[in-house]
């Protein structure tokens, strides 16, 4: 039987799996939804929960389960999986597949199948041949005919590399990736030895080529193979926020993934291929730590910036009386007098080279972050207005920089200075390079970068390598946020490394104001929440209702908001799971409904997973420099254009961001989805004027003090929380435990202590042997 052949006598559900609820690695045992795609059980749900011992299973694949229905107490009906299959198309479903997929705009699966079934599985060599032969198959206009045959012959080459790579389940966007990186030779490298791919491709996974070597009957005890799964164990580390993984763990974890024990393979095995990829320089061993090389780099080239950069001296330094009179006159013309520890700061900063400020919300980081710079400008005799410097925009001394687009505008609008987002401020190019860097670096005299917990090592290190020797740096952040999404806690490590001066502000000024939202923060902070802090405030509720209750619940807000007139958007909700019964695609699907719901007057877009419709809200998910949008920018669907072939005019989204436009074709839409609700992840950096919060148990996985703590201090005028009170006082109790190893200090102490100690940099790493890990 072939591998996809349905056997019609047992019962089988065909489909992709969403995702997977719970697993037990060591047993092979998983539960997973799956998004249903045909099958021969009497079922009218379009998803289903399934269950039961697997090897892997990877999200987004397809796979058809044999199994039978039961029914679970509390989770009601399952299916029990006897066996199963991944889905491997055939070559005549690769060209289906390849056909109808966004590269050919237009023709969908139906046309598809139908070119297959008249020109067979040559038809694609056919038709570049002559075009003519694409006549046989009725029904498809002579424009779409043209525009294929124009297409086709455009990727030529390309197709005999999806359609083969197809058959061993990739998709056509590895198969673009794969495509780039090795052109006409991919299915033969492929063959050849399927774990080059995990070392060369971004996304190729050590099970895929474990999948395709297991089919060429590669040997799986190979050096490629535990080379590979190195490799592929160091870069699935980096989802958890790690540098490197201790050699111990690293060998475990690889063995783990090897199935190494089954084997026969040996943890000195293991660690002999590690040496061999350290001398590659594939890796880097480093104090029985083993990195990636780009990690350590970034990690030991933002220690090695940082102490170039203090063990310069200021240029000028100013005494107590002279900056207490000037700071008596800022405080005068701001009408306020600093705390202790806000003057504190003002005072450190300006006589550091480089300085931490940290605070929790409401404790003046902005307020002081301006009196720096106004006490530096006085200091220094110089003019705050960029309009006196428009000779030579470079000269203009204060640079003002914060790791999101948001965060950047709020810089900008609380300091009326300019900001701009750190990968604008570098000129980053959307690849690899950045303009700015050691050999070009920034101009000005003080750089100021906001909500520092977000900056990870790569683009910490990058910033820090651009800051010329004679600029004085003031970072700012809250410890005790979310650490960033790349990996790294760089403003924990500084923190902790006691070797950068840092003022902490403690004292909270908003709640003076009255401010439940800032005083619910720091009780959290300091573990003093309890259910007497959740009850209402003028500015706080939480509305208590039972998990299927929370979508209606927050339909009931957004209308009542809507009624009293609330600008929608001013109001954002956030939640930290996105597929749950209250994730935030079903809140998305709701609120898309009652806000902007479908219509006669509003053209809509469908893609796979999504419903676009002018008017909507949206999210952009990644960076795109080129078109000035970034990760985390919030826009609105201005127009949606329909293919128009006399005008040249391709199908196209245009989304309207703050200030600019920016037009989406079919395949980038895979960089929007809707934002009526987002991630707590991807809301860092913001602030809205109402936050609306569900919170309830089978978020249990998510919910940490962290998480919650940067979630309600995303509300500046009006928090709502909806669901389970005592899931969210069980959620703020429970610390991130995921310690993330890194090694910035130990690198920032060795570095500095080497520069005072004035001893040789070019240490020489000892000669390993894989008993040194045993
Ligand atoms: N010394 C002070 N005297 C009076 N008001 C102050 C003082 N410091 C700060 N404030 C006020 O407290 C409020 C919060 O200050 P600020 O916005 O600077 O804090 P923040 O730490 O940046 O807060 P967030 O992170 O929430 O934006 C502001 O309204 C500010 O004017």
């Amino acid at each position: 039987m072939e591998n996809n052949e349905l056997n019609e006598a047992t019962g089988f559900i065909k489909g992709e799996l969403l995702h997977t609820i719970f697993v037990n690695e060591a047993e092979h045992f998983s539960i997973a939804k799956i998004k249903i795609t045909e099958t021969n059980e009497p079922l009218d749900e379009k998803e289903i929960v399934i269950k039961g011992y697997f090897s892997i299973l990877s999200q987004g694949e397809v796979y058809t389960f044999y199994g039978t229905f039961e029914e679970h107490k509390r989770f009601g009906r399952q299916y029990h999986v006897d066996h199963y299959q991944r889905f491997v198309p055939t070559t005549k479903e690769g060209i289906v597949a390849y056909l109808s997929s966004e590269l050919f705009f237009g023709i969908g699966k139906k046309t598809a199948e139908k070119i297959v079934s008249h020109l067979g599985e040559t038809a694609i060599s056919t038709i570049i041949k002559d075009k003519q032969a694409l006549n046989v198959v009725p029904g498809i206009p002579k424009e779409k005919k043209d525009q294929l045959y124009k297409q086709l012959k455009e990727n030529q080459g390309f197709e005999h590399v999806v359609v083969n790579l197809a058959s061993y389940g990739i998709g056509l966007k590895l198969a673009q990736k794969i495509y780039a990186k090795y052109k006409e030779e991919a299915v033969d490298l492929l063959k050849e030895n399927p774990y080059q791919y995990v070392f060369d491709i971004d996304g190729f996974g050590f099970q895929r080529a474990d999948e395709v070597a297991k089919q060429q009957n590669f040997p799986m005890n190979h050096p490629s193979r535990i080379q590979a799964a190195c490799i592929y164990t160091l870069q699935q580390s980096i989802t958890d926020g790690h540098v490197y993984l201790p050699i111990k763990e690293h060998i475990v974890r690889t063995d783990h993934l090897l199935l190494g024990q089954a084997l026969g393979l040996s943890f000195e095995d293991i660690s002999r291929e590690i040496l061999e990829l350290n001398k590659q320089k594939q890796i880097i061993v480093h104090e029985s730590n083993v990195y990636l090389p780009t990690l350590y780099y970034a990690e030991s080239g933002l220690a090695t910036q940082i102490s170039r950069i203090i063990s310069q001296s200021l240029e000028e330094s100013v005494n107590d009386a002279e900056l207490m009179k000037i700071v008596g006159e800022i405080e005068e013309q701001e009408s306020l007098s600093y705390g202790k520890e806000q003057f504190k700061a003002i005072k450190q900063a300006l006589s550091s080279k480089v300085m931490i400020l940290t605070g929790g919300p409401g404790t003046g980081k902005t307020t002081v972050i301006k009196g720096i710079i106004k006490a530096y400008a006085k200091i220094h005799g110089l003019s705050l207005d960029p309009r006196d410097y428009k000779d030579n925009k470079d000269n203009y001394p204060f640079v003002l920089t914060a790791p999101t687009g948001r965060a950047a505008k709020r810089m900008k609008e609380s300091t009326g200075l300019p900001a701009m987002t750190i990968h604008r401020l570098l000129g980053w190019n959307g690849t690899e390079s950045f303009e700015k860097d050691q050999d070009n670096q920034l101009s000005g005299k003080l750089l100021v970068i906001d909500e520092f917990s977000m900056v990870d090592i790569w683009l910490a290190n990058q910033l820090f390598k651009a800051v010329p020797n004679e600029m004085q740096v003031l970072i700012v952040g809250d410890e005790d946020q979310l650490p960033s999404v790349g990996p790294g806690q760089v403003l924990a490590d500084l923190l902790a490394s006691h070797l950068l001066p840092f003022v902490k502000l403690n004292e909270v000024y908003r709640q003076k104001e009255g401010s439940k939202i800032i005083q619910l923060a720091h009780e959290i902070k300091n573990n003093e929440c309890s259910a007497h802090s959740l009850r209402k405030e003028n500015d706080f509720n939480f509305i208590e209702c039972r998990e299927d209750q929370v979508i209606h619940v927050i339909m009931q807000i957004v209308k009542r908001a809507i009624d009293k007139g609330v600008d929608l958007h001013d109001l954002q909700i956030i939640a930290p799971m996105y597929r749950s019964l209250a994730g935030i695609h079903r809140i998305n699907e709701e609120l898309q409904k009652l806000v902007n719901p479908k219509s006669k007057t509003r053209r809509e877009i469908k893609t796979k997973d999504f419903t676009f419709r002018t008017g909507d809200k949206v999210i952009q998910l990644v960076n795109q420099p080129e078109d000035g949008v970034f990760n985390g920018d919030i826009g609105e669907i201005a127009a949606i254009y329909e293919e128009d072939e006399g005008k040249d005019q391709e199908e196209e989204i245009v989304v309207m961001f703050e200030d600019k436009e920016v037009g989406y074709q079919r395949k980038d839409l895979i960089n929007l989805m809707h934002a009526y609700c987002t991630s707590i992840h991807k809301s860092q950096g913001s602030e809205f004027p109402i936050v609306i919060l569900p919170v309830v148990p089978s978020y249990r996985r998510m919910l940490r003090k962290n998480l919650l703590y940067t979630a309600i201090t995303r509300s500046k005028k009006s928090l709502i929380l909806c669901g389970d009170k005592q899931a969210f006082l069980q959620g703020i109790t429970e610390e991130d435990t995921n310690k993330r190893f890194t090694s910035l200090i130990y690198m920032l102490e060795s570095i500095v202590g080497r520069q005072n100690k004035n001893i040789d940099t070019d240490e020489k790493e000892e000669e390993l042997s894989p008993y040194d890990f045993m």
